[in-house]
């Protein structure tokens, strides 16, 4: 049985006196050792991330919080997420929680445990079913797409993501919309040590069977692939969580109900962007004595092409010059023109990402009128 009897220290920090930093930090050091993770400071709720699983979530346990007000439990971001859920029926006001944080300090992890207390408390009939199913998928998309293994966080969120979620007179989601920032581009061209590029780079070339990394030219070696260097001596998720996770990507894309021909072109996306990256560029001199540069190995600049349904001379073309009056161009240096490769690399990922969630939203968008008559 729950109760805030059993609680350590102050179960909410204005209870503290004095209350100061030092006793705040204290309270929460001292309720954390015993796992106790969450702490009230009026009705905002801090969370400590534990780094390891707890016995703190469950079906059995949302039912409790559902049906009990904040204050009445032990803080926990059931209360936060019930309570919300509670108002926007009751009072029919729109509700919005907000999940702030340093790097690694738990958001995602909290943003999905209020989604899983959405889906458990709202109805089953089979619209509000594929809805919340959506819901959950389009957070499994946005992390295959969005977050990066970093020094602090092997699941870091590298975009900031606002859902709005539009729940019906019973209480259930019928519709979603996703707003984001996009995702830090530069990460695709230019890593720190230790981090590393989107988890979907490293999930299609160990998901991948062997006919799609046909199709896509390319091979089953993060090592080929020069966006993908990083320092191996970090930790690292392995091929065979890449692996998994491809599956659990591509089944993501399924169930939002992506067709076989955008599936394929999101990977042909993905496989450009890391033949692109290992474009290399060496130096030449022209005959007026100007700088220029040509690709040392055109081999991946032909499967780019390929890919792209490109013209390999207009792609060279685009590389290796730049216009500077109507129809005049110049030839780029090599580093210049390496510099050309990484914007490309990133402007077409970026793309790619905003297409993905422009997508998502038009899936989310409600399908079904909500009107009381209109629900079945
Ligand atoms: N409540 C929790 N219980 C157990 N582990 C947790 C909890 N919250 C977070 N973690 C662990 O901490 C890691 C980092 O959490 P999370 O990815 O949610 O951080 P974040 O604040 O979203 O970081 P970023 O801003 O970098 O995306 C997670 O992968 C998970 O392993």
């Amino acid at each position: 049985m729950l109760s805030l009897e059993q609680e350590v220290g102050a179960w909410d920090s204005v209870l503290l006196e004095p209350l100061t930093e030092d006793t705040f930090i204290g309270n929460l050091q001292q309720r954390f050792k015993r796992d106790h993770i969450y702490t009230y400071i009026g009705n905002v709720l801090v969370s400590v991330n534990p780094y390891k699983k707890l016995a703190l979530y469950s079906t059995d346990l949302v039912e409790t919080y559902v049906k009990r007000g904040p204050f009445q439990l032990p803080p926990h971001i059931y209360a936060i997420a019930g309570s919300a859920y509670r108002w926007l029926n009751d009072r029919n006001e729109d509700q919005c929680i907000i999940v702030t944080g340093e790097s690694g300090a738990g958001k995602t992890e909290a943003a999905r445990i209020v989604l899983q207390f959405l889906v458990l408390v709202s109805g089953d009939i089979s619209e509000v079913k594929l809805m919340k199913d959506r819901l959950v998928q389009a957070n499994t998309l946005l992390e295959a797409f969005g977050n990066a293994r970093t020094m602090k966080n092997d699941n870091a969120s590298r975009f900031g993501k606002f859902l709005d979620i539009e729940f019906d007179y019973k209480g259930d989601p019928v519709s979603g919309h996703l707003t984001h920032s996009p995702p830090f581009q530069a990460r695709v061209t230019s890593l720190s040590p230790g981090d590393r590029n989107f988890h979907i780079f490293y999930q299609l070339l160990s998901g991948a069977d062997i006919h799609l990394l046909k199709c896509l030219k390319l091979q089953r070696n993060v090592e080929h692939y020069t966006i993908l260097q990083t320092n191996r001596n970090q930790p690292t998720l392995t091929d065979d969580e890449d692996k998994k996770l491809f599956v659990y990507t591509k089944s993501a894309l399924e169930i939002l109900g992506f067709n076989v021909e955008d599936i394929v072109d999101i990977f042909q996306v993905i496989a450009i962007v890391l033949k692109l990256g290992n474009l290399q560029f060496v130096p030449c001199n022209n005959i007026d004595g100007t700088e220029g540069c040509a690709i040392s190995n055109e081999y991946e600049l032909f499967e780019i092409c390929e890919l792209l349904g490109a013209e390999h001379r207009w792609l060279q073309r685009a590389l290796t010059s730049r216009q500077i009056e109507d129809g005049i161009l110049t030839d780029l240096s090599a580093y210049e023109a390496s510099k050309a490769r990484d914007n490309l690399c990133r402007t077409l990922y970026s793309r790619l990402f905003t297409w993905l969630i422009n997508k998502i939203n038009e899936i989310l968008k409600v399908r079904f009128n909500i009107g009381p008559k209109n629900v079945k």
